[in-house]
């Protein structure tokens, strides 16, 4: 099966998983591009939804979801996004597209967490997708340093702004033998805004749409 109908496959076992009456948050990214497909269907029965990017967000409006401020909700039932890399433990690496800190925060606010997949996205260990990290402008350089220290190859990401106007180091070359520990620990630099390990807030569920079928892994 096609790499886009495997994506599919997961975006559609997850908008089974869509309450009814609610506002849910949903993620960035080719994965959840097809979630929101899924979404226009059901969005007679959704009262909005909180986008993780700018780009989720206008494409929520152009499929005629209601798009509600985070600041405005005091939980979301659920959060919808997609990984770059995913363990069996459900500790993901995610930020290829540069949203990982705005959809950090939607995660934290989220009771369950559903990550959606293709097969090719499930590792054993974390690290071979160049780890992004969020950083503020000025400390671009000293950042990259102390990630020189821990033993990684930082590369700015050309021509590239977030929608919080900072720039993105892709490191490659790391272990994550202990995401939670190495997440806390690229947060201690200064100028770090967010680093894409989701450890200390893994999924709840991953939806991993393979050849046989959408295999459901995790408590929820
Ligand atoms: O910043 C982007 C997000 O973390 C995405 O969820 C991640 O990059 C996966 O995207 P895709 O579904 O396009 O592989």
């Amino acid at each position: 099966m096609q790499q886009d109908a495997l994506k599919r496959a997961a975006a559609q076992e997850a908008a089974k998983l869509v309450p009814d009456g609610a506002i849910i948050g949903v993620g960035t990214g080719s994965t959840v591009n097809f979630f929101i497909d899924e979404l226009k269907r059901l969005k007679h029965r959704l009262e909005g939804a909180v986008a993780s990017s700018v780009a989720t967000e206008q494409r929520l409006k152009e499929a005629g979801l209601r798009v509600v401020d985070l600041n405005s909700v005091d939980e979301l039932p659920l959060y919808v996004d997609g990984a770059d890399e995913v363990t069996r433990h459900l500790t993901m690496i995610k930020g290829g597209g540069g949203a990982l800190t705005r959809e950090k925060i939607v995660a934290a606010v989220a009771k369950k967490f559903v990550c959606i997949a293709d097969k090719s996205k499930l590792v054993d260990v974390l690290g071979k997708f160049p780890l992004p990290l969020e950083v503020i402008p000025m400390a671009r350089s000293f950042v990259a340093r102390q990630l020189a220290r821990l033993g990684g190859i930082p590369q700015l990401r050309q021509g590239f702004v977030t929608d919080n106007g900072n720039v993105i180091l892709d490191v490659r070359g790391l272990t994550i033998l202990d995401p939670p520990a190495l997440e806390s620990e690229l947060n201690q630099i200064p100028g770090v805004v967010t680093n894409g390990i989701f450890a200390r807030r893994p999924a709840d569920l991953l939806l991993l749409a393979t050849e046989q079928g959408v295999q459901h892994m995790g408590a929820a």
